[in-house]
């Protein structure tokens, strides 16, 4: 697992390793590791114009230091000081004799209408608010420029810790950061300037973290595998009660994830019976109620289903079960109703709403999207999956999972009730319900980028290539998608 840390946990795990000294130690390492980036970037460095836009903090002085060893191999860096009277003193005099140039802010030109890589060390995990005129005019100029555009540890302008960008951000293609990635880079918005993110091993001894990111060999090892002994029953029966005579699509998706997710038994109740039993004659499908669906270890919830009285009482009737139940769509608009039908219970809930799901509530998303999916777990008691362009989970205690994977070209109708039917096998196999919900999420967003592999998706593609997507992670295990050991000379 890849943890992701705050900034006020790079800062406490920091602070021992400063007070043991010597000084500069870790921003040699720093910076020794992200000229290493770059310098695999460029392919070579002699000849090549590097500008740094510097700020006048330790960013800065990260930016500085890459810069003099960049310049001592031969390229050609300018360094555009935001605050020239406070830039990083040791940095600049390192700069200055390896040969570097340094300019002020107002200079006319700096070069980076013709840069072949701009490191951007305007500001890094001491950033507050939105980047000051001066910077975010820099941070535009070399959007526009030619070069390959590297952020610093952090995107200037993104939150380090929940990704939020008020106003505008340094664009980064890749962002070399150091010590443990942030949520910032992986989340909201921060995620999309942050793009490709390497990680640089300055040596902290981090605490477990609160923050998770799952990969490919992690997701791996929690995918069941069926054993000699199974059999139909023993791998976790699901019940999933969804869909109605008018929308009968919902619960034909979400039955078949289940099936293709954990191919042991699931059965289905309601009144789209007739589709699904003519999509899946592998289901076990009554039309009566959930209690007429036979022994299930746990249900999915609310696809498709309506939100009128009928509806109300199975999503009761569901919920009063001692089982794992994962609620979604329609069953969220009831459930935000009535929301002490949640939290009464005792056996674990996973909520999987989108944005304008989770305002049925009482709060909007905002731009921390971790810290809204905290909040409203911890305050229903349940497992919260907020879905989006990086998908977050939460559970009540606060541990938390950003999800890696997916494409934008999941975001079409009925995605969603196939991400529930995955969630909802897993949970049935009696997995922990927050790691049911981001292995479910990583495996959706899996298949969604082996279907999009071929064009643009429906929904129903991602029930052909769930086995594919399952089994390619399973064969993968052991890739790790963040480059780790770039400080390695
Ligand atoms: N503590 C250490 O020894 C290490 C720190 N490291 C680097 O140091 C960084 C943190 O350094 P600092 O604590 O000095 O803080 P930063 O350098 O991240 O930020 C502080 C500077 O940014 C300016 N600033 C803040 N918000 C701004 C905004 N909205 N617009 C424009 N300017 C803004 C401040 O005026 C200040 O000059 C890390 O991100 C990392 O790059 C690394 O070198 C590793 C070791
Ligand atoms: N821009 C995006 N990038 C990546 N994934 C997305 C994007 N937009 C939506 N998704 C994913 O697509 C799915 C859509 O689910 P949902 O909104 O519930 O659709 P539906 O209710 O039609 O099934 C979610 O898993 C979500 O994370
Ligand atoms: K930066």
């Amino acid at each position: 697992m890849i943890g992701l840390y705050t900034a006020a946990e790079i800062r406490a795990a920091e602070e021992p390793l400063l007070a043991a000294g010597p000084e500069g130690a870790l921003m040699q390492r720093a910076a020794t590791g992200l000229a290493t980036v770059c310098l695999r970037m460029l392919g070579s460095a002699y000849g090549r114009r590097i500008t740094l836009l510097v700020g006048a903090g330790n960013n800065g002085g990260d930016a500085l230091v890459a810069g003099a060893h960049l310049a001592a191999r031969g390229a050609r860096v300018t360094a555009v000081l935001l605050d020239p009277g406070r830039a990083h003193p040791a940095g600049l005099r390192a700069l200055r004799r390896a040969g570097g140039r340094v300019l002020d802010p107002t200079a006319e030109d700096n070069g980076l209408d013709r840069a072949d890589l701009v490191l951007d060390g305007i500001v890094g995990i001491g950033g507050s608010g939105g980047l000051r005129p001066r910077a975010a005019a820099l941070a535009e100029q070399a959007a526009r420029g030619p070069g390959l555009l590297v952020a610093v540890d952090v995107p200037s302008g993104v939150d380090a810790d929940t990704g939020a960008v008020h106003g505008t951000a340094f664009e980064a293609g890749t962002t070399v950061t150091f010590g443990a990635v942030k949520p910032g880079l992986v989340v909201g918005e921060g995620k999309g300037f942050a793009n490709e993110v390497r990680l640089v091993d300055i040596g902290l001894d981090l605490p477990p973290a609160r923050t998770h990111q799952l990969t490919d060999a992690d997701v791996a090892l929690r995918l069941p595998f069926p054993l000699p002994g199974d059999d139909k029953y023993s791998q976790g029966v699901v019940g999933v009660a969804a869909g109605s005579s008018v929308y009968p699509g919902a619960a034909v998706l979400c039955t078949g994830a289940a099936l293709r997710t954990r191919p042991g038994l699931v059965r289905y109740a309601g009144t789209a019976a007739d589709g699904v039993r003519a999509a899946w004659p592998e289901a076990i499908v009554t039309d009566g109620r959930p209690a007429d669906a036979g022994r299930v270890q746990a249900w999915v919830v609310g696809p498709g289903m309506g939100t009128d009285d009928a509806a109300e009482r199975v999503l009761t009737e569901v919920l009063a079960s001692d089982l794992p139940v994962l609620v979604d769509a329609d069953a969220l608009t009831l459930a935000a109703r009535r929301p002490g039908l949640v939290r009464d219970r005792s056996a674990p809930t996973v909520l999987t709403p989108h944005d304008r799901e989770f305002a049925r509530f009482g709060n909007e998303v905002g731009s921390d999207r971790l810290g809204a999916a905290r909040g409203l777990a911890a305050d229903l008691g349940a497992v919260l999956l907020l879905k989006g362009e990086a998908t977050v989970v939460a559970d009540p205690s606060g541990t938390a999972y950003v999800n890696g994977t997916g494409t934008p070209w999941l975001a079409t109708a009925g995605t969603g009730d196939v991400l529930s039917g995955i969630v909802g096998s897993l949970l049935a196999t009696g997995m922990d319900a927050a790691e049911a919900a981001a292995v479910g999420a990583h495996v959706h967003g899996r298949t969604g980028q082996l279907a999009a592999a071929r064009g643009p998706l429906v929904a129903g593609d991602l029930l052909r290539r769930l086995p594919d997507a399952i089994r390619r992670i399973q064969q993968a295990a052991g890739f790790v998608p963040i480059g780790l050991g770039d400080s390695a000379p």
